[in-house]
């Protein structure tokens, strides 16, 4: 292959952000909707064995709701969620972990090294990368909120970022598949959003990546004229309590707003179908999506 000279702008154009981002760590979390496409799926791995190749520090978490779904039902077991959360008995969990650990995250991380990177594949039992304790869900009832107890689902109490900077810092890119491990050593699961909230905020990540299935968020979600290119943590909260940011979309906005809290600097909700959203978002002054910023 050889870059054509009109082409040839293209690498001039993008070395202010190659040099710019030269060294940072962006969290990219991939998983719903976006990873159901094959192809699709090679082409955002590509983008993050580019990011790797160009000097940044890519760390992937990732999800795989969908495949969890299809091995319960081929077990016979129904899905259920409590306000977006898989409630997750004792068979869940186990199936859950062989869907995200042994299903999901080892093909992405075969892909990722098929690419060219030098990929590693974790989850939260590895050296207590994540530290869970048992999430209560809140459901909401006559304006009243209860704590709803379902079952081996994590809240993130820790992560502990040394073993994902070892890594990066030896030119790997650690995917991270959403377990927790508890303190007397239970798997909890724990949703994806979350997780790459937490390991954002505590890596102080230069960005926070979120990929999904829609351009990124409407203040009403069945007209695509109110497309937000920007989102405040304060309209963000008014348009969840108002109910034009629900179902799948809460966890990703409150994932923006934890790793903020925690010390990311920059979070993006952008189309993981759209074909290399991520390097579009990195390497142009506009960026995609809809950016959670401050109030
Ligand atoms: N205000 C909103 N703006 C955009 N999408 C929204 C909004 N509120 C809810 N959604 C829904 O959230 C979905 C994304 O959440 P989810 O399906 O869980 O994502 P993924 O599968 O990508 O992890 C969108 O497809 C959309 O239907
Ligand atoms: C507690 C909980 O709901 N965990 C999620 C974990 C996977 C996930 O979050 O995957 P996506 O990003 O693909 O939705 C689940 O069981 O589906």
């Amino acid at each position: 292959m050889q870059i054509k000279n009109n082409e040839m702008n293209i690498l001039v154009e993008a070395l202010p952000y190659l040099s710019a981002f030269k060294g940072k760590t962006v969290v990219v979390k991939y998983g719903g909707n976006a990873m159901l496409n094959d192809d699709l799926k090679n082409k955002v791995l590509e983008d993050i064995v580019f990011l790797r190749c160009a000097g940044m520090r890519p760390v992937v978490v990732h999800g795989g709701g969908p495949e969890i779904t299809a091995m319960l039902k081929a077990a016979g077991k129904k899905s259920e969620f409590i306000s977006g959360l898989r409630v997750t008995d004792k068979e869940t969990v186990e199936i859950a972990e062989l869907a995200l650990v042994g299903k999901t995250n080892t093909d992405l991380v075969r892909r990722l090294n098929m690419l060219g990177g030098k990929a590693i594949g974790l989850n939260g039992k590895d050296a207590k990368l994540i530290e869970a304790r048992k999430h209560l869900a809140d459901v909401y009832e006559n304006g009243q909120v209860n704590l709803v107890d379902i079952g081996f689902v994590g809240t993130v109490e820790k992560v502990n970022t040394d073993l994902i900077n070892l890594l990066l810092e030896n030119d790997y890119i650690p995917v991270i598949a959403p377990t927790g491990i508890g303190p007397d050593g239970e798997t909890y699961n724990i949703n994806a959003d979350s997780v790459a909230g937490e390991v954002a905020g505590a890596l102080k990540a230069e960005k926070l990546l979120m990929l999904t299935d829609v351009r990124g968020i409407y203040e009403d979600h069945k007209d695509e004229s109110t497309f937000l290119s920007t989102l405040t943590f304060e309209k963000a909260q008014e348009l969840i309590v108002k109910g034009s940011i629900d179902g799948g979309m809460i966890p990703k906005v409150k994932a923006c707003i934890s790793a903020l809290s925690g010390g990311a600097v920059k979070t993006h909700i952008i189309d993981g179908r759209q074909e290399h959203s991520i390097l579009q978002e990195i390497f142009s002054d506009e960026g995609v999506g809809t950016e959670v910023v401050r109030d």
